[in-house]
């Protein structure tokens, strides 16, 4: 049974890679809503959830299910049209088209005009396009791009081509929205604005967000509830004031010399 409401379930997933679990036994409920951070160190599985969920690679054991749907096994873009979108760690925009093209192309997701309506350029066909012109620009009013939308995405600074990549992954209306590490290579304050939007558009959209991001002030500042990975295990969730003070979190990020100079205990370690 899915648990009521839930729209986005990951049940034990595990990614095996030859001999490595990059991801074991893996449990994720999201809520309609919810703000979530996914954290831990470099290789700890992070990038590697968010593959198996978005059917990057279909896990080696376990279910996903969107809004109560079992998706395992589908491609990225079918689990796309269920409801779940990404960003990338690197940037992956069409360079050569402008902002606004970029996002027009994620709004034709499940558009139903042929090859003869855009060839003859029936009425209906030209009705589409401008709906579909006037929902792109909307999705970069939203993200604070609409003096962008006739600059090609190449020439955008890189903070807003991370913008941009967020109204793109918007744009195919979601229930879901997955972003890794959205805030990477941008300044304090860069970074300190697009929490705020992400916040903003959880609530305009009601979506829920998963978010993979480095930066723990950052990320526990935004997040209601966080699940810290390292080495493939959820080592830690909860809300950010319970996992920051959780030594296996500290440990896990620090490694074993802080906890000796803190004098903290792990639970389960033995003693010295
Ligand atoms: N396609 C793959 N083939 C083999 N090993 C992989 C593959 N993808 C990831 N891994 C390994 O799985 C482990 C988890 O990697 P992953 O990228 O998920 O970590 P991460 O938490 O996202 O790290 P980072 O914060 O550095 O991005 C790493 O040891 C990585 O080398």
């Amino acid at each position: 049974m899915s648990t009521p409401a839930a729209v986005l379930e990951a049940r034990n997933v595990t990614m095996q890679f030859g001999g490595l679990k990059a991801l074991a036994d893996f449990n994720l409920t999201l809520l309609p809503g919810e703000l979530v951070g996914l954290i831990g160190p470099n290789g700890a599985g992070k990038t590697t959830a968010f593959n198996a969920i978005t059917g990057v690679y279909p896990p080696s054991a376990g279910d996903v299910l969107v809004a109560g749907e079992r998706v395992n096994g589908r491609r990225p873009h079918e689990i796309c049209i269920a409801g779940v979108a990404r960003t990338f760690q690197n940037i992956r925009l069409f360079k050569e088209l402008t902002a606004l093209d970029n996002v027009k192309v994620a709004c034709h997701h499940g558009r139903k005009a042929g090859f003869a309506g855009a060839f003859f350029l029936t009425p209906s066909f030209v009705a589409d396009e401008e709906r579909i012109t006037a929902r792109a620009d909307e999705y970069l009013e939203v993200m604070g791009l609409s003096h962008r939308r006739a600059a090609l995405a190449k020439n955008l600074p890189y903070g807003e081509q991370r913008r941009l990549e967020i109204a793109r992954a918007l744009a195919s209306g979601p229930k879901v929205l997955c972003l890794d590490e959205p805030a990477a290579g941008m300044n304090a304050s860069e970074k300190v604005a697009l929490m705020e939007l992400i916040h903003r558009i959880r609530d305009q959209f009601r979506l829920a967000i998963l978010v993979i991001e480095h930066d723990m002030r950052l990320v526990m500042g935004v997040s209601e509830r966080l699940v810290v990975l390292d080495h493939g295990v959820t080592i830690s969730q909860g809300a950010p004031e319970k996992v920051r003070k959780d030594p296996k979190v500290i440990e896990a990020y620090l490694g074993d010399s802080y906890l000796e100079e803190k004098k903290i205990a792990v639970p389960g370690a033995p003693t010295p």
